[in-house]
């Protein structure tokens, strides 16, 4: 790793000198959570988003992950999901059953997707119960400070404006507190129709990690972790502070050219 640091209530921040690198850890950093988790739970509760972040999770599919990895005990879930089929090109859920699922042996009832049969707000709802279900069971466990799920890692891509999940700067639903999940029909990026996991729900999780890469995310990597001022300049990705979890920052450099570099070392 070229740099890492930990930054005033912004979490770890780890810069990589290439992707290869950045995915080799990233790999590393979620065996090492579900190992965790499996022990210390029986199951490991991981959302995903989709976006970039499913190629760079490309080596968990390799040796020595793909042996390594309890893979029974995995419960899928998403973080954001397109209101489209599962079977369209923007649907989050194709793009992790190609790059991922169907690579590994995760058993296809522990993967909890969106029914894509329904209007964005029935399955808002509809995966809302699904959780509370599972919640139920303990497969997902329970924030003892928010009551909200409490996933074992959630994992978060961010745009060039700074949006996590489906949450958009400057949108009305970064003001959910009610909610587990929600939707919006308004995406400033196509398509329109989404359902995403609310801010509450992200930041009860116990381990989050936001994976960006490449130069067009360096402002808005700069304008979510650096001391920058106003809050009102805040992209949504500086809303993601879990209250009891850790976060980590999986960059790599061209991400983090921006980035106040005094609070880092080698
Ligand atoms: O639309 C979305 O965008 C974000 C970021 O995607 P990226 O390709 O720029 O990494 C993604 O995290 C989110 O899940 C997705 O729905």
């Amino acid at each position: 790793m070229a740099l890492s640091g930990a930054c005033k209530n912004r979490g770890e921040v780890r810069i990589h000198e290439s992707l290869d690198e950045l995915s080799t850890d990233l790999a590393d950093y979620i065996a090492e959570l579900s190992e965790a988790s499996v022990k210390e739970r029986g199951v490991f509760a991981i959302a995903l988003s989709g976006g970039s972040l499913v190629g760079l999770m490309r080596k968990l599919c390799d040796a020595p992950y793909n042996k390594t990895v309890d893979w029974a005990k995995w419960y899928i879930f998403w973080a954001d999901e397109r209101v489209v089929a599962k079977t369209h090109a923007d649907s989050n859920y194709k793009l992790a059953k190609d790059g991922l699922l169907s690579k590994v042996p995760i058993i296809p009832s522990h993967v909890h997707s969106i029914n894509d049969s329904m209007t964005a707000e029935e399955a808002a709802d509809d995966y809302e119960f699904v959780i509370r279900q599972l919640v139920k069971t303990r497969v997902v466990s329970v924030s003892e400070i928010s009551d909200c799920p409490k996933f074992d890692l959630i994992l978060l891509g961010m745009g060039p404006d700074g949006h996590v999940a489906s949450l958009f700067p400057n949108h009305s639903v970064l003001n959910e507190r009610d909610e587990w999940v929600t939707f919006i029909t308004d995406s400033s990026k196509p398509p329109p129709e989404r359902i995403t996991f609310t801010l509450p729900v992200i930041n009860s999780a116990s381990n989050v990690a936001v994976v960006v890469t490449g130069d067009s995310k360096a402002e808005a990597v700069h304008l979510a972790i650096d001391d920058v001022g106003p809050d009102s300049l805040s992209p949504p990705a500086r809303m993601v502070q879990p209250m009891k979890g850790k976060l980590v920052w999986f960059l790599d450099k061209p991400a983090a050219s921006k980035l106040d570099r005094s609070q880092f070392s080698e």
